[in-house]
């Protein structure tokens, strides 16, 4: 093999921002993530007026200030956190095949698109793709979207690579290492606090009465990182956040757990989001802004945001180990 070819490449997706923290651009990116059928489920007739008629006119200009207040210089920190673990997987895999192994990143919703990063790893040659999505837990929500959208392109074209798609790794022992890592490291700097919160994305209630193995997977990870951190059950509490419209989502619910914890006797908490591979809108400003107002607010005393994976070389390692188990017999 020489240093240009590659046997396979990897196409890392997540679900993607705005270009920019505008109402135009929140606009754009509401309207087709929130139009995928797999997102919100209910009847189109039912669901496309009250999407069009209400919420991309209401919603966009709200969300784009709270976009604007967590925006960096560079763009938006979920865009600019996906090039870095990019990068630095792409470095890792170097290292350790010998070889160049070319990365791309494809975003379910806005841009870079998933076809954009197909098309730029088919012009570096390879012929082979394993798709990693960052997320650890399946849900019918994330995962399947990114099955659909692959098998969707696969629809549109003459020719192929040949497919690997990850599934999860929710329970993946360098994940559990990487999440109770990120937490020592944050107890040796700041101190513990009484109740080490995980707070995870919601989905409708419905979903999983479906068969969807969201809510499963979570409580797995949550009591893999408790059990690894040494934490007994009143140490440690799972709940979900980032509720949207009336239908009935997982509890407790993150914004009203926060809210009642003072009032139970718990004063001060650390808090983390372990199914974002990344900072983003929910959990820098819902999490680490909204929650700590509403729990401080509520009588608490001391909150504390720990970070999400992002690209710590913790989590470099734990995609690094995915992609060499889940590409065995390509090289
Ligand atoms: C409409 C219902 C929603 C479901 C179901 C849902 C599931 C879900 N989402 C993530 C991760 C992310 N969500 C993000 C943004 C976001 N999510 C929803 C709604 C649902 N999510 C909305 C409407 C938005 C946009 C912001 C807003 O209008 O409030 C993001 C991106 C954030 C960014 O910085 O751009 C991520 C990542 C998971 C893991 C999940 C289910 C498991
Ligand atoms: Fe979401
Ligand atoms: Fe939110």
């Amino acid at each position: 093999m020489n240093d240009t070819s590659s046997p396979f490449g990897v196409l890392l997706v997540n679900l993607g921002t705005p270009d920019s923290p505008t109402a135009p651009d929140v606009k754009k990116f509401l309207k087709q993530f929130l139009s995928d059928p797999r997102v919100v489920d209910i009847s189109p007739w039912i669901w496309k007026p009250i999407l069009n008629g209400i919420i991309l006119n209401t919603r966009p200009a709200k969300v784009a200030k709270l976009y604007e207040s967590i925006w960096w210089e560079n763009g938006s920190p979920l865009m600019v956190i996906s090039q870095q673990q990019r990068d630095k997987l792409a470095q890792s895999l170097q290292t350790n095949f010998g070889f160049n192994v070319p990365v791309e990143l494809g975003m379910s919703y806005g841009n870079p698109s998933l076809d954009l990063g197909l098309n730029k790893l088919k012009a570096q040659g390879v012929s082979k793709v394993f798709v990693l999505p960052l997320y650890a837990q399946y849900s019918c929500s994330t995962v399947a979207p990114v099955f659909d959208a692959i098998s969707e392109l696969h629809k549109t074209k003459r020719d192929f690579p040949e497919l690997r798609i990850n599934k999860e790794y929710y329970a993946h022992p360098s994940y559990i290492a990487a999440l109770a890592e990120s937490v020592k490291q944050h107890w040796q700097s700041k101190g513990q606090a009484e109740v080490l919160l995980m707070s995870f994305h919601g989905v409708p209630v419905r979903y999983v009465t479906e068969g969807d193995p969201y809510q499963m997977q979570c409580q797995k990870t949550a009591e893999l990182v408790a059990e690894s951190l040494g934490l007994s059950a009143e140490q440690w509490q799972i709940c979900f956040q980032s509720q949207f419209g009336k239908e009935e989502w997982l509890t407790p619910a993150t914004d009203q757990l926060l809210e009642s914890l003072p009032e139970q006797g718990v004063k001060s908490v650390d808090i983390m989001c372990p199914a974002f591979s990344s900072d983003c809108l929910e959990t820098l400003e819902e999490i680490s802004q909204e929650g700590k107002e509403s729990f401080i607010s509520a009588g608490g005393e001391r909150y504390e945001f720990i970070g999400c994976l992002n690209d710590s070389d913790a989590h470099i390692e734990l995609l690094q180990q995915i992609v060499k188990q889940q590409t065995l017999g390509w090289c």
